[in-house]
C-alpha cells in the first residue's frame, strides 16, 4: 500500500450492487485495516455535511422536471470538490484506504453522456474540482442497465432517486460511456460481472482488493 494511502472508487449503473457489495466488503476489510479504512459515497461524503446537503437537493425526485442539466452537473462537481477537500484528501494524507461509492466517472457517464452535455466538457469541469485526484483503482460493476433498474423497482421502491426515473435510453448512454472509459483507462478500471449471484460478485471484488492492498488472508 502507498504511504500516502490508497484511493478506490466503485462505479456502475443503477442497481449493479455497489451498496450491497461495499457493505460485505466493509465486514471483511474492517478487522484487517481497522481505523485505516474510510468508506464514503457520492454525491455526498462521509462526515461531510455540505456535500450531503447537496446530495439531498440533486437526488430529490420532487425536482424531476425542474433541474437544468448544467445545474445538475455543477452540483455534482461542487459536492465532489467539498468531498475531496473535506473528506478524501485528509484521509489519504494520514495513510488511509479510502473507498468511495461513485466518484468522477459517474459525472462523465451520467451528465456527460446520459444528459448529452459532452464527456470532454464534464471531464474538464471535474478536473478543476478534483485537481488531478483520480482513484488508484476503479472497480466497475458491469450490468445491463435494464436488469439494474428492474432490481431497484422490485426491491427498493422506497429509495428511488431522481435519476432512477430517467428512461432506459438515458441509462444505456450512461452504460456505453462507462464502457468507453473502462477501455480507454484499462490500467485504472477493473470490470466485474455484476449479473452473477451477489456472493460471487463480492468474492470477485474481494480478490481484487486482496491483491491491490496486499492483504494477508492466511488466517481467513
Ligand atoms: N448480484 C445481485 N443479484 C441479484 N440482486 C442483487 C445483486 N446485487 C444487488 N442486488 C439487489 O439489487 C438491489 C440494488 O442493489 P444495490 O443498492 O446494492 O445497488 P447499487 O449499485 O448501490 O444501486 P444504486 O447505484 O442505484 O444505489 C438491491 O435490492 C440488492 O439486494
Ligand atoms: C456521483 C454521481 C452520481 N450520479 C447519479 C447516479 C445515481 O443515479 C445517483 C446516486 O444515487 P446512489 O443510489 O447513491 O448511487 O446520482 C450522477 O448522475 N452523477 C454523479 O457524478
Amino acid at each position: 500500500m502507498q504511504e500516502q494511502g490508497m484511493f478506490i472508487s466503485f462505479e456502475g449503473p443503477e442497481g449493479a450492487g455497489k451498496t450491497s457489495v461495499l457493505r460485505a466488503i466493509l465486514e471483511r476489510l474492517a478487522p484487517k485495516l481497522q481505523d485505516r479504512l474510510l468508506i464514503t459515497r457520492e454525491p455526498g461524503g462521509h462526515d461531510n455535511a455540505i456535500a450531503e446537503r447537496i446530495r439531498d437537493v440533486v437526488l430529490d425526485p420532487a425536482y424531476i422536471d425542474m433541474m437544468d442539466p448544467w445545474t445538475e452537473a455543477l452540483l455534482y462537481a461542487a459536492s465532489r470538490r467539498q468531498h475531496v477537500e473535506g473528506t478524501i484528501k485528509p484521509a489519504l494524507a494520514t495513510g488511509k484506504v479510502v473507498i468511495t461509492d461513485r466518484y468522477v466517472d459517474s459525472s462523465i457517464a451520467y451528465q456527460g453522456a446520459g444528459r448529452g452535455l459532452g464527456t470532454d466538457k464534464i471531464a474538464a469541469v471535474n478536473d478543476f474540482a478534483i485537481q488531478g485526484l483520480y482513484p488508484n483503482r476503479t472497480i466497475y460493476l458491469d450490468l445491463d442497465p435494464q436488469v439494474g433498474l428492474d432490481r431497484i423497482m422490485q426491491n427498493r421502491q422506497n429509495e428511488i432517486n431522481r435519476l432512477d426515473l430517467d428512461g432506459i435510453d438515458f441509462h444505456r448512454r450512461v452504460s456505453a460511456a462507462y464502457h468507453e472509459l473502462a477501455t480507454a483507462q484499462s490500467d485504472r478500471f477493473v470490470m466485474i460481472d455484476a449479473s452473477q449471484p451477489l456472493a460471487k460478485v463480492i468474492d470477485d471484488v474481494w480478490l481484487v482488493l486482496v491483491d491491490l492492498l496486499n492483504l494477508d488472508t492466511s488466517e481467513d
